[in-house]
């Protein structure tokens, strides 16, 4: 698997100093507002794991398993609940952790949910934002990197299922796109 990686962008020790810098942040702005903190599955899921426990206030815990990729390193467009939360954004200060903010698709359509179930205020969190492909108006709160123009993976991305396992964010060699193009 590592054999598959041109390069790393980010390391395990980049993220973690990120994380930590996020975490204080969330904790300074959300003390006494007892976030409902959002993991969008699955890509956000090892970012969040992380994040959640740099959170040093009270919070609660939810899970959302959204999907617009599948298979492919273009978005669809066709955002699918795959499984919705549990709890209720009513009234709530939601926090949306994500891994990526890419063409905004797929936080566009959170975020307009979330108001519409009368959430009292949301705000996004992400490891990374890459802004050159936007094509929805998504601003992130929270930014752990900004990235380039590139198909990354790792640390929760991947390219048809696999890589999200890597402890850190890389681009992976041509070939193996080029591989999977027939
Ligand atoms: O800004 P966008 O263009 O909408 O792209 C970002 C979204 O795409 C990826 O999820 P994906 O739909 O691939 O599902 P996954 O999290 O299960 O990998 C990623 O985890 C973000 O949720
Ligand atoms: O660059 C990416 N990598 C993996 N998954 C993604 N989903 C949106 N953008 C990306
Ligand atoms: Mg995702």
């Amino acid at each position: 698997m590592n054999d598959d990686i041109l390069k790393v962008l980010y390391s395990r020790e980049q993220i973690q100093d990120a994380t930590e810098k996020m975490g204080k942040q969330i904790t300074k702005d959300f003390e006494g507002k007892d976030p409902l903190v959002i993991c969008i599955l699955k890509g956000a899921a090892v970012f969040y794991s992380d994040i959640v426990r740099e959170i040093n206030t009270y919070c609660e815990l939810d899970f959302m398993d959204v999907s617009s990729y599948g298979n492919e390193t273009v978005s669809s467009g066709d955002v699918k609940i795959i499984k919705d939360l549990d709890t209720s954004v009513e009234g709530r200060n939601v926090l949306i952790i994500e891994d990526i903010i890419d063409t905004g698709r797929t936080l566009k359509c959170l975020v307009d949910l979330f108001e519409k179930r009368n959430a009292k205020s949301v705000k996004i969190c992400t490891l990374l934002d890459k802004p050159d492909r936007r094509i929805e108006g998504i601003v992130p709160d929270y930014t752990g990197f900004k990235v380039p123009n590139e198909f990354v993976v790792g640390f929760g991305l991947d390219y048809m299922g696999h890589y999200r396992n890597l402890p850190f964010v890389g681009v992976l060699k041509p070939e193996i796109y080029a591989d999977n193009q027939e």
